[in-house]
């Protein structure tokens, strides 16, 4: 007979372990830091149980983002940077896990998977690349091979490949946890999470996944923290100190709500490749709202971020009693939230803790939950969305 390879014999003792450690890894759109969640999970598809062991944001130094900056969502990007980058960035995401697991006293070989999301460097779904024989794409960078020897635990990453293979459009991958954790019969829910761009699942209390619904909306933060950078040298708009000191601006906010992208029908994808200060511009442009001061256009981004989430749910979500879940950073930008609570009156706005989800973990919860279906999980169908299992295996040796 011949001998199992010794990596998929290892895979197949992993996969069969009744409760597994995983650590899941969240590089968002922001740039803000790496996300590391180390999660305990046993069973599997809704049968999932999951406890948050151990979390951290590790803050990314000032020139690992300029670095990152200079390919992030850019048309031209250098290429050699782009390879070069790749490589790096894998490392120092397994330097950054290696740290964590130090400060937290947990050994590598009690972790028996890490699920690496990885810097999505461009997203680019059909509706904005528009070229008719090209398919969605995306590209994530950070490469699993770098992050699987330099810890020694086996790494699965590339999720949104298969997403995209299988018909859709890469993201929101959301859609899987949110079902398999916030999912509640009886109750019409809502998962919000804001960060660079904002995102939700609609998980209707008739618990038919047929009528579930997830998908991207538009900015979440991106374009404050864009307009913080830009003129007041600073990452973002801490506690909302500019926006309440700025007004909103009637006119442009109105210019900015009449993007296409809004009128598309859900489930899309977008990104800081579409929602960028470039697109400020021409609204500012068409809405003769050139001249207005830095804080008004920081109040006014704010306001666009809060309107353009409470007018997707008043025009595709019914029901009664809606909860609405937050998670991400926009989450603690209270300007945002205020002003979603003025325009959603009715609904019940809490963040996520009260699901039992830390609203900061959730993405890299999220990750690390996929990486756990791709061990051991089976494909869901929720309506139109592709059923498959994702992810890339990396073996340490
Ligand atoms: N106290 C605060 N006040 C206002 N905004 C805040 C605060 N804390 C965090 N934020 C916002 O949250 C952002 C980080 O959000 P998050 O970490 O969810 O983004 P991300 O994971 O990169 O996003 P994405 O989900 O799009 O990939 C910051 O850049 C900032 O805009
Ligand atoms: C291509 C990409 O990285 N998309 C992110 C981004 O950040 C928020 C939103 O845009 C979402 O669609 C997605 O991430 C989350 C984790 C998702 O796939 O659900």
């Amino acid at each position: 007979m011949i001998p199992l390879n010794q990596n998929l014999q290892r895979l197949f003792n992993i996969a069969q372990k009744p409760s597994k450690m995983g650590i899941g890894l969240m590089s968002g759109t922001s740039l803000d830091g790496l996300d590391i969640a180390l999660c305990k999970f046993t069973g599997n598809g809704l049968s999932t149980h999951f406890e948050l062991v151990q979390f951290i944001t590790i803050p990314y130094p000032a020139d690992f983002k300029l670095e990152v900056q200079q390919v992030f969502a850019r048309r031209n990007a250098d290429l050699e940077k782009v390879t070069l980058l790749n490589a790096y960035i894998g490392t120092y995401h397994a330097e950054l896990i290696l740290a964590a697991l130090g400060q937290w006293k947990i050994n590598t070989q009690d972790v028996d998977f890490i699920a690496s999301h990885g810097q999505t460097i461009y997203h680019a779904p059909q509706r904005l690349h528009q070229h008719k024989n090209s398919p969605n794409a995306t590209l994530q960078i950070g490469d699993g091979d770098h992050i699987a020897v330099k810890t020694g635990i086996l790494t699965i990453s590339d999720f949104r490949q298969k997403h995209i293979a299988a018909g859709g459009e890469g993201a929101p991958l959301a859609l899987y946890g949110d079902v398999l954790l916030g999912n509640k019969t009886g109750e019409n829910r809502v998962l919000l999470n804001i960060g660079g761009i904002a995102n939700l699942t609609w998980l209707p209390g008739e618990g038919n996944f047929d009528h579930v619904l997830c998908t991207d909306i538009g900015p979440g933060n991106t374009l404050i923290d864009a307009a913080c950078r830009k003129y007041f040298n600073k990452p973002y708009d801490e506690d909302s100190v500019i926006a309440y000191s700025g007004n909103v601006h009637a006119d442009l906010l109105t210019a900015l709500l009449a993007h296409l992208f809004f009128k598309e029908k859900a489930p899309k994808t977008t990104g800081p490749e579409l929602f960028n200060l470039d697109m400020v511009a021409e609204a500012q442009q068409q809405s003769g709202t050139g001249q207005i001061n830095n804080e008004d256009l920081v109040c006014t981004l704010s306001a666009f971020t809060a309107t353009s989430i409470a007018g997707f749910i008043k025009e595709n979500i019914s029901g009664n009693h809606i909860k609405i879940f937050t998670s991400g950073g926009g989450a603690r930008n209270p300007f945002v939230i205020g002003e979603l609570k003025k325009l959603l009156p009715e609904a019940d706005i809490d963040d996520s803790s009260s699901l039992g989800i830390n609203p900061d973990a959730k993405e890299a919860i999220l990750f690390a939950l996929l990486g756990n279906e791709a061990l051991c999980g089976e494909p869901i169908r929720i309506g139109i969305n592709p059923a498959v299992l994702m992810g890339k295996f990396s073996f340490p040796v």
